[in-house]
């Protein structure tokens, strides 16, 4: 039999990119809204992106059927169910409050629908999680601040604010002040930078945004000053493997800079991203790097132990969870 997959934690996750085609058809019906495409398979068959717009332009129109809290609900525990089938034991989940405002579908539905689910997951999946609100960095920053101040009312559901969205001519110092306003009232920061954009986003992502983590982070590796400042403060880097191969970052899986990023001393996470379209859930970005780059594992168990030393866990539960991954045996 095949062994268990590592316990791993989930920290580079949009909740809107787990929508897997046979659900937004699904949730399509019950709301009545039309898509574009004739079937599921169909809708498959249109995942095939040349760089990160051409992704974002279908992941935003298919959140067309995403309104009321049920369906918000029933996307996180889709997600859920199949994070915990591949060995996540905690998960810190992006969402885009905005995607769904501009669309006149209200905050309350969207965080009151994922909070259901979120409720009850430790009971049903034994998956504990964490919300992180994302602005869209393509959106004006009064927007962003707008879109802080919405939440106010649901501050105790959100661990952490990110940026995400189309990254290049949108850099970091755009949303300064949001970022201020969300540490004023104890936010975590993190941002993507360094997906398309330049290692210069990296570098005002620490310095501007104040941000403990970055996402992506791969054109860091560009400026080995700003590597060795990431090494030296331990900054975690949520890297996406599969993601990366599919919005054209890195042209083959095989020539992923994974292995050079930990031969750096980066403290590195393997995450999915948006796995329904990307073509993997966590263990699956795994076993891909696994094997397209040989991974022996010791590595794999450093990377699923990464995962949590990068988490915004309390230090107790931090531990346990490590003990959990020190204990796995491979098959
Ligand atoms: O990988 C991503 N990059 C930027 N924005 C996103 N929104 C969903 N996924 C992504
Ligand atoms: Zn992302």
């Amino acid at each position: 039999m095949a062994s268990a997959p590592i316990p791993k934690a989930e920290l580079h996750l949009h909740i809107e990119g787990t929508l897997e085609p046979e659900l937004a058809f699904r949730l399509a019906g019950r709301n009545g809204v039309e898509l574009r495409y004739a079937s599921a398979e169909e809708l498959r068959d249109a995942y095939s992106f040349c760089d990160l717009q051409s992704f974002l332009d279908l992941y935003y129109e298919l959140m067309a059927v995403l309104r009321t809290e049920d369906d918000f609900a029933d996307l996180a525990r889709a997600y859920l169910e199949r994070a915990a089938a591949q060995g996540v034991r905690h998960a810190e989940i992006f969402f885009d409050p905005q995607a769904h405002t501009s669309r006149g579908v209200p905050i309350g539905t969207v965080i009151g629908g994922l909070a259901r689910a979120l409720d009850d997951s430790e009971e049903r999946y034994g998956v504990s999680t964490a919300l992180i609100m994302c602005f869209l960095r393509d959106e004006s920053a009064a927007s962003a601040l707008e879109t802080l101040e919405a939440a106010t009312p649901y501050l105790d559901r959100i661990i952490g604010v990110g940026l995400d969205s189309a990254e290049v001519g949108n850099p970091p110092e755009k949303f300064r002040e949001v970022y201020d306003r969300a540490a004023a009232l104890g936010l975590r920061r993190v941002a993507h930078a360094g997906e398309e954009g330049p290692p210069q986003y990296v570098t005002q992502a620490l310095d501007l945004l104040g941000v403990e983590r970055v996402d992506h982070g791969l054109r860091s590796l560009e400026d080995p000053e700003l590597v060795a400042r990431l090494v030296r403060d331990r900054i975690p880097l949520t890297v996406c493997p599969l993601s990366n191969v599919r919005l054209r970052a890195v042209d083959r899986l095989e020539d992923h800079p994974l292995p050079r990023m930990l031969a750096a001393g980066l403290l590195v996470t393997v995450n999915s991203d948006d796995p329904a379209y990307f073509g993997g859930y966590a263990d699956d970005n795994f076993t891909a790097v696994r094997d397209a780059l040989g991974l022996d594992d010791e590595t794999l168990r450093d990377l699923a132990a990464n995962s949590f030393r990068a988490a915004f866990l309390d230090d107790a539960r931090r531990r346990s969870y490590l003990e959990q991954v020190a204990a796995h045996e491979f098959g």
